[in-house]
């Protein structure tokens, strides 16, 4: 396949293994994002790719192209990866244009700096030195230079992680877009669930040196392959239930299955908060609980409620509303697809970031 593929590779620093057997595939002109916790081996895995760290074994090809099996390895400068890394590293003494064109033969570096200077949108600034333009600005020349080179795949750990949260929801739809316009097959590595969700075809979830799961991010956050994924991603209620092949048996009575879940067993199924609504009256499959703390976001209002323990639920569940909730309390019910989950249902308890 063209494209990206990573399998079973394993890498450390001296005796201490940091990946522990990383399966990736990023299929060619996808956006794909390896989200996990700090120290995970993030950059290490993007280092390996780009060819700055040695691999012990496993294989990482792109295209048709082996760029390191453990024994064999292509050097970086000849592998056609792009690296951005998180604080953009320009060369302060060359221009704008300078630094865009620096890979190039001389007789292009003028033509091809101004069309990129156009593609990340800094145009006529191809004069100035880095130190004259903003952060944001200067992520933005080295993606266009790491663009120029026309690598077939472009690796960004973190390029947004030292910008305010505004201009960084800016740049990354931006980047996005850019990216997209070029038709690049790219990898943004952070720890930033929302970056991943918006910005990847396809996310991959890192955890002590694996992937524990990779998906497109809509399955990734209402079909996470287990509890920890899902509370990675964002906060998750789970809640008790008797699966039985499309349906779960709940304490908010029966609700249909992401997945058939084959023959009945007990289980535990994921509600995310925008599943949980709340009412004032009793409603067939509302449970009746206490309001333990509410407060407003902006964008909604993030209830935790206390469900009667007789219930069977978790000791609160997490509900977004649109707007405040005037009550001490309320009936909460549920609705859309539930998610089973192979915990055990000794494990009831909201979980999330
Ligand atoms: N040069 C090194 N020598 C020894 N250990 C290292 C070295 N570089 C990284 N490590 C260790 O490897 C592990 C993974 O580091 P890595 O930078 O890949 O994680 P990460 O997921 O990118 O983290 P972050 O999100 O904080 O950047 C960490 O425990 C780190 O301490």
């Amino acid at each position: 396949m063209s494209g990206l593929m990573v399998s079973g590779l394993r890498a450390g620093h001296g005796r201490a293994e940091i990946l522990s057997g990383v399966d990736l595939v990023v299929e060619d002109g996808a956006l794909a994002c390896v989200l996990g916790p700090s120290g995970c081996g993030k950059s290490t895995l993007l280092r390996v790719i780009a060819g700055f760290h040695p691999a012990a074994a496993g294989r990482v090809s792109l295209g048709e192209r082996t760029l390191d099996d453990g024994r064999s390895r292509l050097p970086a400068e000849r592998r056609r990866i792009g690296y951005v890394p998180q604080d953009g590293a320009l060369f302060p003494h060359l221009t704008v244009a300078g630094n865009i064109g620096f890979g190039l033969p001389r007789g292009r570096r003028r033509e091809k700096a101004a069309e990129l200077l156009a593609l990340v949108g800094l145009d006529g600034l191809g004069d100035r030195h880095p130190h004259q333009l903003s952060g944001g600005q200067q992520q933005r020349v080295a993606l266009a230079r790491a663009l120029a080179t026309e690598p077939e795949l472009l690796l960004l750990d973190e390029p947004f992680a030292a910008l305010d949260a505004a201009l960084r929801t800016e740049l990354r739809t931006e980047v996005a877009a850019t990216l997209r316009r070029a038709g690049a097959t790219a990898i943004l590595v952070t720890h930033d669930q929302e970056e991943a969700l918006s910005f990847a075809d396809t996310i991959a979830v890192m955890r002590a040196g694996r992937i524990a799961q990779q998906a497109a991010p809509h399955e990734l956050y209402h079909a996470p392959a287990d509890a920890a994924v899902a509370g990675f991603l964002g906060e998750a209620n789970l809640v008790p239930a008797r699966l039985d092949g499309a349906k779960a048996d709940t304490a908010f009575g029966s609700l249909p299955l992401t997945a058939d879940a084959g023959t009945a067993r007990r289980g535990v199924v994921l509600l995310r908060p925008r599943q949980l609504s709340l009412t004032a009256d009793p409603l067939p499959g509302a449970v009746r609980a206490r309001v333990t703390r509410s407060h407003f976001r902006g964008h909604d209002h993030r209830v935790e409620l206390r469900p009667d323990p007789q219930d069977g639920l978790p000791g609160s569940l997490i509900a977004y509303t649109d707007g405040p909730w005037p009550h001490d309390d309320a009936y909460v019910r549920a609705q859309g697809l539930a998610h089973p989950l192979d915990e055990s249902e000794d494990t009831p308890t909201a979980v999330g970031s």
